[in-house]
């Protein structure tokens, strides 16, 4: 039943697949969303595997910045050639510059700037924040002046923290890029406005003149992004430069709005949507990596005597690791709704904005710090060689805890999801009914149900006791915080003020709000699952969510008598349970993420388990072993020693 069982592979590996009670190819095909997808990337992986050239020289561990960025930008410009989608250098050119001109250019500007954007004839990205402004967009300071004369915008950087700062690609890749900048015109500023801004010469590359562009240095991370820096100076480009799907300007400088205020925003809203699977899959390479290692990592006897056993046998690295394959499949689930809901926008449904906005930004948060968290926890279960990038785990931490800070930095985020709870819990204090059906929120109108939570001790646990356990403390968290902003409020303290001084417990509000709605997605995700032994693999997974998810908030469940401290204790069987259950298809399991070892970049999560030997010609493929003796050690440390001995002589 498992199709990863290949000759030569570790026998600690193999034994474990043959013990595999499903279809991995079921299991792939439904968290790829289809066989046909898995199809297609198996035969990009082989593609990969036949044109050496896509290869990496060496590893790229081995390698400074300026040859990372190098064999990036290599890379990049051969897919090209072969496949449509493309990596790092163009990151943000897929993930920004393509959906901002779908989302924000007019028919014309749409069909003058799309076909060249897909057709790679320039690169851009997406250059919002600043050196002085990430987060507070009302006060980005970039300006772009209207010019009726010339009826073009004049672009200034006014201050050096106007500076645009971070952007993807900006620094050395992108020559035609996205602005956000301050819309002034007759005189009257309306804020911040997209523009469309060529910075570099299409032939030479060169920065044009006024523009000042450069890589902001090295980060936590993600180094093959040359993430740059701008400074704009009496830049002039075409009024027809300013996206105009939404607010326009006539060539007389008379500005119209948009039908929706925060439509200028649909691109952060649409990378927040996205982003999630992006999360998912870091999560699944992660719980790949250390679950095939720990099959094949032999440490320590359970019973003298009987030989030293795998590393997964402990049931404290089950429940460090099979929870985040369990969390990377909830992720899933939850992204599929927030796309599906995305889609709705795009589509022309205007309204269902706040609604996307209010659920991305919450799950964006959420599912970027524990997609971190499970990373970390899945490094340091591999003890020292977790330690190491030949594992790939370092290198991806470092890449998907940036997105606890890009699109949106999470305590903002959360805060942002805290402002449509407290509006629907002040809609319920005046007895409001809601305007129109939210899945996602309709559960605040109702009040918790009378008989206390009915999770208990039984092997097939009902899902919707625990759901119901967790809508009960975003419940009760989301009106302790209105009730604390109102009391504030009628003390005289501003409402602004006094958001202010409720952002924690907001912020508790809307972290239970959002584990509410990813445990929800997960149940609902897995219904649609018909092959009897998949669907029992999925039921596992399920259990293990939820009622690890309890224990993550225990405190919040007992502290108005909800549950009682025996059923947390159910909830910990439950857990063990389902471990148990899951321990025999663990490697199966995370194979069905169908990764394969260019994806993992890992010599801990090969496919075939041979660790040992690949982890002694990766060390010896270091620079540093070229010499036995390092062209310098005499110069040094040859020297101290020698003078060392010299001295003890006198
Ligand atoms: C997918 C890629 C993964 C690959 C991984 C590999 C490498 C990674 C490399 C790069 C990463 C990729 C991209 C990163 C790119 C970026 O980081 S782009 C920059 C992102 N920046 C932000 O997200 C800025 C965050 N700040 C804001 O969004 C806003 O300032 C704010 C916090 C939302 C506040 O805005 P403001 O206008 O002040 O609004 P206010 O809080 O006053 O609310 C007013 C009402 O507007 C509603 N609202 C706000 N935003 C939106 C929105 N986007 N959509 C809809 N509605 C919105 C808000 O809810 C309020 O409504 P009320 O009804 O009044 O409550
Ligand atoms: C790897 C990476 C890639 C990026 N790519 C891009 C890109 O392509 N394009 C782009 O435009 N930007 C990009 N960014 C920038 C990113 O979007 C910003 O860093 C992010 O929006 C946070 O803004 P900031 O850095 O100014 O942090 P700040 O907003 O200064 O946050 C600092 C602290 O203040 C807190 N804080 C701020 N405002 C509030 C508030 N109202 N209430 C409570 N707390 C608050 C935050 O929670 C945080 O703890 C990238 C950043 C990184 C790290």
């Amino acid at each position: 039943m498992n199709s990863y069982i290949k000759p030569g592979d570790n026998p600690l590996l193999t034994e474990e697949r043959k013990k595999c009670q499903f279809s991995t190819d079921i299991l792939a095909a439904f968290y790829h969303e289809n066989a046909q997808k898995i199809k297609r990337r198996h035969e990009i992986y082989q593609y990969y595997l036949e044109n050496k050239e896509l290869h990496d020289p060496e590893p790229t561990e081995f390698m400074d910045r300026y040859h990372r960025l190098e064999n990036a930008e290599r890379k990049v410009s051969l897919l090209k050639k072969h496949v449509k989608k493309a990596g790092s250098p163009l990151g943000l050119h897929y993930t920004m510059m393509i959906p901002t001109i779908l989302n924000n250019a007019d028919d014309e500007q749409k069909a003058e700037w799309l076909p060249k954007a897909q057709n790679l004839e320039f690169i851009g990205t997406y250059a919002q924040t600043e050196l002085g402004h990430g987060t507070n967009l009302r006060f980005l300071e970039t300006t772009a002046t209207y010019d009726p004369k010339t009826q073009e915008f004049i672009l200034n950087s006014p201050t050096t923290s106007a500076a645009k700062w971070w952007p993807g690609n900006l620094g050395k890749s992108s020559n035609r890029i996205i602005v956000v900048a301050r819309l002034i015109s007759n005189g009257k500023d309306y804020g911040p406005h997209s523009f469309f801004v060529p910075i570099r010469d299409p032939i030479t590359h060169k920065s044009l003149p006024g523009v000042t562009v450069g890589d902001i240095g090295p980060k936590f991370g993600i180094p093959t992004v040359d993430n740059g820096f701008l400074l704009l100076n009496n830049v002039r480009i075409p009024r027809r430069n300013m996206f105009m799907k939404n607010a326009k300007l006539n060539p007389d400088g008379t500005y119209i709005s948009p039908k929706h205020a925060k439509l200028a925003y649909g691109t952060m809203v649409y990378v927040r949507a996205v982003m999630i699977r992006t999360m998912s899959h870091m999560l699944g390479l992660a719980s790949t990596i250390s679950i095939r290692y720990s099959a094949i990592r032999k440490q320590g006897e359970i019973e003298a005597g009987k030989g030293e056993v795998k590393v997964l046998e402990y049931q404290t690295q089950q429940y460090r690791l099979l929870p985040q394959v369990a969390r990377a499949w909830a992720f899933e689930f939850a992204g599929r709704y927030t796309r599906k809901l995305y889609a709705q926008f795009l589509g022309g449904d205007v309204d269902v904005l706040p609604a996307l906005h209010g659920v991305s930004s919450g799950l964006k948060a959420v599912v970027t710090h524990q997609t971190a968290q499970g990373i970390e926890q899945c490094r340091m279960a591999c003890g020292g060689h977790g330690y190491s990038e030949a594992s790939g785990l370092p290198q991806l931490f470092a890449t998907a805890v940036a997105g606890c800070t890009y699109e949106g930095e999470n305590m903002v985020m959360l805060l942002q999801s805290a402002r449509q709870l407290v509006k629907i819990a002040s809609d319920v204090r005046k007895n409001q009914k809601p305007t129109k059906q939210n899945p996602v929120t309709d559960y605040l109108y109702k009040t918790s149900a009378a008989t206390k939570c009915k999770i208990d001790q039984t092997t097939d646990p009902d899902p919707s006791s625990v759901i119901e356990a967790f809508e009960h403390v975003a419940r009760r968290l989301t009106f302790a915080a209105f009730d604390k902003l109102e009391q504030l409020k009628q003390r005289g303290i501003s409402a602004e003020n006094a958001w202010v001084q409720c952002g924690v417990d907001l912020r508790r509000a809307a972290t239970a709000h959002t584990r509410t709605f990813i445990a929800r997605q997960f149940s609902n995700g897995i219904l649609e699952m018909r092959d009897l032994p998949v669907q029992a693999v999925l039921k596992d997974l399920l259990q293990l969510y939820l009622f690890y998810e309890v224990l993550e908030c225990d405190g919040d469940l007992l502290y108005d008598g909800y549950v009682i401290g025996q059923q947390i204790e159910y909830s910990k069987n439950n857990v063990y349970e389902a471990l148990r259950r899951l321990r025999p298809n663990a490697v199966s399991i995370v194979d069905s993420f169908d990764f394969n070892d260019r994806e993992l970049n890992s010599v801990l999560g090969r496919r075939d388990g041979n660790v040992y030997e690949n982890m002694l010609e990766w060390a010896k493929s270091s620079p540093l072993n070229k010499h036995d003796v390092m062209p310098f050690h005499h110069k040094y440390l040859g020297k101290m020693m020698e003078d060392a001995r010299q001295q003890s002589k006198l």
